[in-house]
């Protein structure tokens, strides 16, 4: 798919643009600044890492930046729409169109085959399934040999792969990932970066995400850390070659 990433051309746009970040909660009598002034702009088809001790807003920032929560001030801005200020019905959709998530702990649903949670996005805004894209995307994450299987059948490591098919069906402008790895062994949570890893090189997909894990960053292009809600560093890396990363 390199085709694709050169169609894009080679300066890519900003998918995601936080300014002036400021998220607060409130504890009993207490107001905890969860994210203090956080902007960041992050590019289409780069795999993006956010690092950082416990408590240091990771969370909060990914859920700010996906609509899943309100900001207390400042401003996102995902593939040019303004979040701030739609209604709830209004980043429902957006999600939904736009946004592929992939959870710790997998969120698959355990009724249905590994390839009916694959297209449920699609499914449920009652589109048709793309035929030929989610073979494709299954090939692409080993999973095409376990489709009529139900999660229960399949390993961590496989659900968290269909877990991504299912971030990925839609096309979605950005997927966010909160420790992806975090229910997994080293060798399955290696396996799931490296998928991560190739649907960003061979399908141009753009991925954030939340991690302490120290092995995702060796995946990253960028890794952004946060400390007390803020930016406290921004480095820009080069995934190791040793990955099986093909550009
Ligand atoms: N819903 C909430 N209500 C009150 N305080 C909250 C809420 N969510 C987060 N916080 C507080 O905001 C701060 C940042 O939390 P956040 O979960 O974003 O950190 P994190 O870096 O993701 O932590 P972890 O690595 O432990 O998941 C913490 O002090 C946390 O207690």
């Amino acid at each position: 798919m390199t085709a694709h990433a050169a169609a894009n051309g080679p300066a890519p746009d900003d998918v995601v643009t936080t300014t002036a970040l400021v998220k607060t909660y409130r504890q009993g009598a207490d107001e905890v600044r969860a994210l203090d002034g956080v902007s960041v702009a992050v590019r289409r088809a780069r795999f993006t890492a956010v690092v950082g001790p416990s408590g240091s807003g990771k969370s909060t920032l990914l859920h700010c930046a996906a609509g899943l929560d309100t900001v207390t001030s400042g401003s996102v801005v995902l593939d040019g729409t303004e979040l701030t200020g739609l209604t709830d019905r209004q980043l429902t959709r957006l999600r939904r169109r736009r946004i592929g998530f992939v959870f710790q702990s997998f969120n698959l649903l355990p009724q249905l085959t590994a390839y009916e949670n694959v297209v449920l996005p699609v499914t449920m805004s009652g589109r048709r399934p793309d035929r030929e894209r989610v073979d494709h995307l299954c090939e692409v994450l080993g999973i095409a040999h376990r489709l009529s299987h139900r999660p229960a059948e399949l390993s961590g490591g496989q659900q968290q792969r269909v877990a991504v098919a299912r971030a990925l069906v839609a096309r979605p402008a950005v997927v966010f990932a909160d420790e992806p790895t975090g229910n997994l062994d080293s060798r399955a949570g290696a396996e799931v970066l490296t998928m991560l890893r190739r649907a960003v090189d061979e399908l141009g997909q753009t991925v954030v995400t939340v991690t302490h894990d120290p092995a995702a960053t060796r995946y990253a292009d960028r890794v952004l850390t946060l400390a007390d809600g803020r930016l406290a560093g921004d480095e820009h890396t080069t995934p190791d070659d040793t990955l099986g990363r093909r550009r």
